[in-house]
């Protein structure tokens, strides 16, 4: 688990990009951070492996404060992938994806042998393995960069705005890729979008940030759907809109979260008002309403 307790963050310049934050990040969950631009969802991401240091307040990894933790240990033994894939131009795929582990004294073969493994957990043909990164598409030059937080095994994933660079078909198979992965391998993903509808296809809490960093709501995505906080959320989620993206429909057997297709993407079991309901099954492929299932992976 991941505690932010009473966190602010003021940079030396005097700007002030998290204020009085706190927040808990379930283990092996994903957790989104969504919001517009500047409202601090970064800064608070890179507060959980070091890359900054909160000003005020404690951010703990299971119970232990990180300040107590070395910057470039704890940032070696936590996965990052960032936009643009943060990929090193002049080193082949499977080096790249190798880098952390190398550094840590894993022997070359290994850490070789390794990486090919993380490229078929992506979902990365090994073919690839010794091209250059601009020898890629946007798309697998992404998957490099998941494979590459892999690398090191960590319990946490850190993912800055992942697939915010690729065109929206690619980003839907990377999406449900996560979602498989994360069924798989069990991390705590810690996820930053400004994409609400990314943020409810794979949070299973999910976090709204107004302007100036104020937690506008929190809660899973059928809560936030059910029930918007206020105006500023009921706007952002859409759900003023007639059809969104993602809505919750009432159908004989219960509650169930539907994209746009019809397609039901989750199901909340108990009572959204009540604020007790529970996000079940993202991603799944159940037909509602008499809305044929179409093609997607559930694999
Ligand atoms: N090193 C820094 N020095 C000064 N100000 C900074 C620094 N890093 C970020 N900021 C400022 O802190 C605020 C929060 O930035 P942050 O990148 O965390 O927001 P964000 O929600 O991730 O934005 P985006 O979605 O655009 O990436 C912004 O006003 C930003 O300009």
């Amino acid at each position: 688990m991941i505690e932010f307790g009473d966190v602010t963050k003021r940079f030396p310049d005097g700007t002030l990009a998290v204020d009085h934050f706190s927040l808990v990040i379930p283990s092996r969950k994903i957790t989104v951070l969504v919001g517009s631009s500047g409202s601090g969802k970064t800064t608070i991401l890179r507060m959980i492996n070091r890359m900054v240091d909160p000003t005020s307040g404690q951010v703990e990894i299971d119970g232990e404060d990180v300040l107590s933790l070395k910057p470039v240990a704890l940032r070696r033994s936590i996965g990052y992938v960032m936009q643009n894939s943060g990929l090193l131009p002049h080193r082949k795929v499977v080096d790249n994806i190798a880098t952390v582990p190398l550094l840590k004294g894993v022997k070359k073969k290994d850490a070789r042998e390794r990486a090919l493994e993380l490229m078929d957990t992506v979902g990365l043909e090994r073919s690839l393995a010794d091209r250059y990164p601009s020898q890629l598409s946007g798309g697998q030059q992404q998957r490099v960069g998941v494979a590459r937080g892999l690398a090191v095994d960590p319990n946490i994933l850190l993912m800055d705005e992942p697939f915010g660079a690729v065109d929206p078909i690619v980003r839907d198979d990377l999406q449900n890729e996560l979602l498989r992965l994360q069924r798989d391998l069990d991390k705590t993903v810690v996820f930053v979008t400004h994409d609400i509808d990314e943020a409810f296809k794979l949070g299973d809490q999910v976090v709204i940030f107004r302007k100036g960093g104020i937690v506008a709501q929190k809660g899973t995505p059928a809560e936030i759907l059910a029930d918007p906080a206020d105006e500023f959320v009921a706007s952002f989620v859409g759900a003023d809109r007639g059809r969104r993206a993602l809505h919750v429909e009432e159908t004989p057997t219960g509650s169930v979260l539907v994209d746009s297709d019809g397609r039901a993407a989750g199901v909340l079991s108990g009572s959204p008002r009540g604020g007790a309901g529970t996000f079940e099954a993202k991603a799944a492929t159940v037909p509602v309403a008499g809305a044929p299932a179409q093609g997607e992976d559930a694999s």
